[in-house]
């Protein structure tokens, strides 16, 4: 089994919808979802709010690159572009660990170089799994004590945890 988290953001046409045709497509993988958040966009600034969330999923058959790969073809069916770094996008999903897998090859960082920082992937992680600990830095919780969560705010009005496959 391999268990991966997933951070899924987008910025541009119909958010939520891109957030839920990912997690659609994870299926039967999907193990938790968590509550979606509108943040204020780190990064290049000048740029629509986000919507974030993340996804813990899992599949015996799915190692740390395949999650890569179906990160992708998630972004693709998207219509997802590759234009400007940390720019708007229809659809991002971003590995942020596979177990305890560690890489260094630029096209699979693991854990996710920008996981520490970005309350828009913390915040939601704690709310899925309170207990998690990102390797090499450690606790969720204790790392959510040194970012701000100003511009991170959830959207009680909506839930993707209807569209996970079971
Ligand atoms: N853990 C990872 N998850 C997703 N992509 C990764 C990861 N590590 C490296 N990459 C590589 O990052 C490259 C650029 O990804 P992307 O365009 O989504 O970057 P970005 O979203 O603008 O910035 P960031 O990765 O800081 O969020 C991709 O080609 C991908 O192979
Ligand atoms: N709030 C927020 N800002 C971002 C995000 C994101 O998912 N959320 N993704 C980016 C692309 O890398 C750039 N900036």
């Amino acid at each position: 089994m391999t268990r991966a988290v997933l951070s899924l953001g987008s910025n541009l046409g119909d958010r939520f919808a891109h957030l839920r045709s990912a997690v659609t497509g994870l299926g039967a993988a999907v193990v938790a979802v968590s509550p979606v958040y509108e943040t204020a966009p780190w990064g290049v600034t000048d740029q629509p709010d986000f919507l974030n969330a993340v996804v813990v999923v899992d599949d015996a058959g799915v190692d740390a690159w395949g999650w890569l790969y179906r990160a992708r073809e998630l972004e693709e069916a998207a219509g997802r572009e590759r234009t400007v770094r940390w720019g708007p996008r229809t659809l991002d999903v971003d590995v942020v660990t596979v177990d305890g897998v560690r890489s260094e090859d630029p096209e699979l960082v693991l854990p996710h170089p920008g996981t520490p920082d970005r309350a828009s992937v913390l915040v939601p992680w704690f709310d899925v799994q309170p207990e998690a600990v990102l390797p090499g830095h450690g606790p969720v919780r204790e790392l959510l004590r040194s970012v701000s969560r100003a511009g991170v705010a959830v959207r009680s009005d909506l839930d993707l945890r209807g569209a996970a496959g079971r």
